[in-house]
């Protein structure tokens, strides 16, 4: 079987215990796969791992066991090939929205005229409903129009995988609502491969082709990948009537209500079963058994 175009193996992370404290497993055995153009959410509650996997994934931290594979080469450091989008936009200050963007496509491609960066990087800034306001500087510019700077700019490097940590997490939720029409519209428009962390269960069926749930941690693990069996093009409008809608979400919100701490500690195999700790290890080859 061939391997998807992203995959995760075996993927464990250990923090070093601060004096004299046990050392601490956030997760372990972690595997996962995601296709070319799929859009990926990952859910569980807070302190699982999620940002910690997401930042394996940039190349940005190290696991402490297990790796990264995109594209048929293994992760190791930053690539313009991963585009981050995290919750607090992280833009240059001192630059316009449009040179915050323009910025990121000259790196991409050093070699492009002042009028291509600029036409290329117009496009995006557009396409998250921006053009009139191109020359404010961050802050002249709403929480919600940095956060469409920052989605304009992951979108313009045109990257292999676009990671979004809770990206519309900081935002109110007329802004986020509008801001999740505009992701919706792009990637059916780009087709771009999306894995993005958020902790709303609506948020996660209205993008998703596939959601991740992970058990609590300390020793987390992705226990399910549950396909949103909802047709595209989706809107937030109607979700709510689309056939699969109350099934889907009744499933995740079980899993996080009770769910994810029962199975906390224990291996989750491919046919659903569990082990606890204690018993053998088994070593899940389950990158794209999705
Ligand atoms: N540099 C670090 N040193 C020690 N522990 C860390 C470090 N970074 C993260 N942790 C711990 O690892 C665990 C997982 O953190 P992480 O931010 O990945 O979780 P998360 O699932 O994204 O949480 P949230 O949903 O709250 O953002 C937490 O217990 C956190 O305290």
């Amino acid at each position: 079987m061939s391997k998807p175009f992203l995959y995760v193996e075996n993927l464990k992370k250990t923090f070093p215990g601060a004096r004299g404290k046990d050392d601490l497993t956030v997760f372990e055995n972690v595997n996962f796969g995601i296709e070319k153009g799929e859009f990926v959410c990952v859910i569980g509650h807070s302190g699982c791992g999620k940002s910690t996997i997401l930042n394996v994934m940039a190349g940005l931290d190290e696991s402490s066991d297990g790796y990264v594979f995109m594209d048929g080469k293994e992760v190791q450091g930053t690539s313009l090939d991963r585009g981050v989008v995290f919750q607090n936009h992280s833009l240059l200050p001192w630059k316009s929205a449009l040179a915050n963007v323009t910025f990121a496509v000259k790196s991409k491609w050093p070699g492009w005229s002042k009028e291509k960066v600029r036409d290329h990087a117009m496009q995006y800034i557009e396409l998250v409903g921006l053009k009139g306001s191109e020359d404010k500087r961050p802050s002249q510019l709403s929480g919600g129009m940095k956060q469409r700077v920052g989605i304009a700019r992951a979108f313009a490097i045109e990257p292999k995988m676009l990671l979004m940590d809770e990206p519309f997490g900081a935002l109110d939720a007329l802004t986020r609502g509008s801001i999740q029409d505009e992701l919706l519209k792009i990637c059916a428009e780009t087709k771009q491969t999306v894995f993005m962390i958020t902790h709303d269960v609506d948020e996660a069926i209205l993008l998703s082709d596939r959601i991740l749930l992970m058990t609590n941690g300390p020793h987390a693990q992705v226990a399910e990948s549950v396909t949103v069996p909802i047709d595209r093009p989706r809107k937030r409008e109607t979700l709510v009537r689309q056939d699969g809608y109350y099934e889907t979400r009744n499933h995740l919100v079980d899993f996080l209500v009770r769910r994810s701490k029962e199975l906390q500690g224990e291996y989750v195999q491919d046919d659903g079963t569990t082990e606890t700790e204690t018993e053998t290890a088994p070593a899940r080859a389950a990158a794209g058994s999705n």
